[in-house]
C-alpha cells in the first residue's frame, strides 16, 4: 500500500513570504530563496541578524506573530485556543502568540512544561508579557479547545520526548483538534525529518526565514502539514553575506533554470543533443520507448533505441517515428555504437534484462566516456559488483546518474556502514554520491538529488500517482535528454525530477506513464516563458 503523502506545503510564491531586502545577492526567486537551513546553520542565522542589529525579541515577537496570524486564519472569532509552552525560545515564541491572540479577543490557555521561574532571556521576557495564568500540562485537556498550538519544542529538541510532554503530545493528537507548530512539530528532528519518539501531528507548521531539511523531509513533510514560511526580518544578506553557502536546497527552478539547455536558431538535430536508450528485447519494449519519448519531449535532437534485433520490428512498430532503433547483438556492437563521436548522452536499464548479456551491456557503458543514466536493471546489475560504482564517474571520465528507488539503493550501497546508517535520508544520498562520484537521485515521495560535494535538493512536486508502471522510465529518460544536451548532471536531474513532479501533478491521480511525456510540454513552456511567479 503506498503511503499517499499529500505536500501540503502551500504553493506561496517564496518571494512574497520572503520578500529578500533589495540588497540580497540573490534576485526574489535567487538560489538563496530556496536554501534548506540546518537547525545549526538556522542559529547561525539568528546570531547574523542579532549581529545585525535586529535584537532576539524583535525576532521572537516576530516569530510569535506570524504563528498568531496562522492561528486568526484558521479560527472564528472568539474561539478558544490551548498554547502549549516549553521551557526554551520556541515557548517564548507560544508566550508572544498567546498574548496577542488574546489581545485579538480569542478565549486563550497557556499551558507550561516546567517552572515559569526556569524560563531565561527572551522567552522569560515573553512570559512576563503574558497577563494570563499559566496552568501545567497535566491540567489541560487539548480535546476542550478549537485549535492547539504546539510551542513545546523546535530547534532545540535534544533527546525523545517524555514523560509529562510525552503525555500531553499523546493527548493533543488522540484530541483531533488542528494544531499549528511553531518552527517544527515537537518531538520531530529538523535536520532529519525523524521522530526518535513521540511527535506532534500538526495541521499547519509555521517556521522562520528558511524551511529545514526536516520540513522536506519523509515523515516530518507529513507531520508538519501545511508549511508556512514567515519574513521575521532575517535577510539573505545577514545570512549569506559574511559567505556562509547553504548545501541544501528545495528543489525548485531557482537552482537550474539558468542552466537549462538554450538552441541557436540554426541549430540542427546533432547539436540539440543525440541520446542512445540501451535495451532489451521482447520481454520490455515499453519502457525503453517511454525514456526514448521523455528524452525527445524534453528537447534532445534524436534519440534512439539500441535493442536486441528480436525486438526490433516491435520497435519499429511502435513508433512514434522520431524515435530510431537499432540492433545490438552483443557489447562489442555496443561498443561500435557509443564510439559515434555525435551521441552525447546514454540511458541504460529500462528493461535492459539482468542476464549476462546485459550485464555485458552496462559494463561496456561504465568503459565509455559519454554521460550516462544509469536506472532500473542497469542498477540491479551494478549492485551485482558494488565495488564497480566506486568513484565510477571519476574512472569513466564522464558524469553518471543513479536513479535508485530504496531498494535499488539498498542493494548498491547497503554494504556501506557509513551510507546505510546515515541520520537522514539527505545524508544517505550525499554519502552515496560522494562514494560514488556519480550524481544520485534517491526516489521516492520526498526525492533527494545529490552531488558529489555535498550540495542536495529536495524535491516536493509530484505525489503518490507517480507510484504507476513507467513513470520512472519516464524520469530516466528526462535526465538523458537534459545532459544529452549538455546540461550539467545535477542541474539535469534537478530540472528533471522537478518537472516529472510537476508533469504528474497536472495529470493527477490515476495518471498513467504513457500520458506523462507530453505532459512535460506545458510545464517546460512555463519555465521558458520565464515567468517564475508562478512556479514554487
Ligand atoms: N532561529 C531563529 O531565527 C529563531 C528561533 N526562535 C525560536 O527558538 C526556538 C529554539 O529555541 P531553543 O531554546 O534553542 O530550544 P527549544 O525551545 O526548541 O527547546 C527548549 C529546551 O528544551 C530542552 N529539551 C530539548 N529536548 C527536550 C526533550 N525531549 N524533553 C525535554 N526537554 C527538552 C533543551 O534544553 C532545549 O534548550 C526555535 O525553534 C524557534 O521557535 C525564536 O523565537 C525566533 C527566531
Ligand atoms: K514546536
Amino acid at each position: 500500500m503506498i503511503n499517499s503523502y499529500a505536500f501540503a506545503f502551500k504553493a506561496i510564491p517564496l518571494a512574497r513570504y520572503c520578500r529578500l531586502s533589495d540588497d540580497d545577492p540573490m534576485d526574489s526567486m535567487g538560489k538563496m530563496t530556496v536554501a534548506l537551513l540546518t537547525v545549526d546553520e538556522m542559529a547561525a542565522a539568528d546570531k547574523a541578524a542579532i549581529a545585525a542589529g535586529v535584537s532576539g525579541l524583535t525576532l521572537m515577537e516576530r516569530a510569535g506573530r506570524a504563528v498568531a496570524d496562522a492561528v486568526t486564519r484558521r479560527v472564528r472569532p472568539g474561539a478558544s485556543v490551548l498554547v502549549l509552552c516549553g521551557p526554551g525560545n520556541n515557548g517564548g515564541d507560544g508566550f508572544v502568540a498567546a498574548r496577542i491572540l488574546s489581545e485579538r479577543g480569542l478565549r486563550i490557555n497557556v499551558a507550561l512544561a516546567g517552572a515559569r521561574s526556569a524560563l531565561k532571556g527572551d522567552a522569560a521576557q515573553m512570559a512576563r508579557l503574558w497577563p494570563g495564568a499559566v496552568e501545567t500540562l497535566d491540567a489541560v485537556e487539548p480535546a476542550a479547545f478549537d485549535l492547539i498550538v504546539d510551542a513545546l519544542f523546535g530547534a532545540g529538541l535534544s533527546r525523545p520526548l517524555a514523560g509529562d510532554v510525552a503525555g500531553i503530545v499523546a493527548a493533543v493528537n488522540a484530541s483531533d483538534r488542528p494544531v499549528i507548530a511553531v518552527d517544527v512539530p515537537s518531538g520531530l528532528s529538523g535536520d532529519t525529518g525523524v521522530a526518535a519518539g513521540p511527535v506532534v501531528r500538526a495541521a499547519e507548521t509555521v517556521t522562520f526565514f528558511r524551511l529545514k531539511p526536516g520540513h522536506l523531509l519523509q515523515p516530518g513533510r507529513s507531520l508538519c502539514g501545511v508549511v508556512t514560511l514567515a519574513d521575521i526580518g532575517i535577510t539573505a544578506e545577514m545570512a549569506f553575506g559574511g559567505g556562509h553557502q547553504p548545501k541544501a536546497f528545495r528543489n525548485h527552478p531557482a537552482l537550474w533554470r539558468d542552466r537549462w539547455p538554450v538552441h541557436g536558431v540554426d541549430t540542427h538535430k546533432y547539436q540539440r543533443g543525440s541520446a542512445l536508450v540501451v535495451a532489451g528485447g521482447l520481454s520490455g519494449v515499453g519502457a525503453p520507448r517511454l525514456g526514448a519519448r521523455a528524452a525527445l519531449r524534453v528537447g534532445a535532437g534524436l534519440v534512439t533505441i539500441a535493442c536486441h534485433p528480436e525486438a526490433l520490428a516491435a520497435h519499429a512498430a511502435r513508433g512514434p517515428d522520431a524515435v530510431m532503433q537499432r540492433p545490438i547483438s552483443d557489447a562489442p556492437a555496443l561498443s561500435a555504437l557509443l564510439a559515434d563521436q555525435r551521441l552525447s548522452a546514454v540511458l541504460a536499464g529500462p528493461a535492459l534484462g539482468l542476464d549476462a548479456g546485459a550485464r555485458d551491456l552496462v559494463m561496456t557503458i561504465l568503459r565509455a566516456h559519454i554521460p550516462a543514466v544509469f536506472d532500473a536493471d542497469a542498477l540491479t546489475l551494478l549492485a551485482v559488483r558494488p565495488a564497480s560504482i566506486l568513484r565510477l564517474c571519476e574512472r569513466r571520465g564522464a558524469p553518471c546518474v543513479l536513479t535508485p528507488h530504496e531498494g535499488e539503493f539498498a542493494r548498491l550501497f547497503g554494504g556501506q556502514a557509513a551510507i546505510r546508517d546515515a541520520p537522514s535520508k539527505l545524508e544517505r544520498a550525499r554519502r552515496a554520491a560522494a562514494f560514488s562520484g556519480c550524481i544520485i537521485v534517491l526516489k521516492g515521495p520526498d526525492t533527494v538529488i545529490a552531488h558529489p560535494d555535498g550540495t542536495a535538493a529536495i524535491n516536493t512536486t509530484g505525489s503518490a500517482a507517480l507510484a504507476t508502471a513507467g513513470a520512472g522510465d519516464v524520469l530516466g529518460g528526462l535526465i538523458a535528454g537534459l545532459l544529452a544536451q549538455g546540461m550539467p548532471a545535477f542541474e539535469a536531474a534537478c530540472a528533471a525530477v522537478w518537472l516529472h513532479g510537476r508533469a504528474g501533478d497536472a495529470l493527477g491521480p490515476g495518471l498513467i506513464a504513457d500520458d506523462l511525456p507530453e505532459a512535460i510540454l506545458p510545464v517546460m513552456r512555463s519555465l521558458t516563458a520565464g515567468d517564475a511567479s508562478d512556479l514554487s
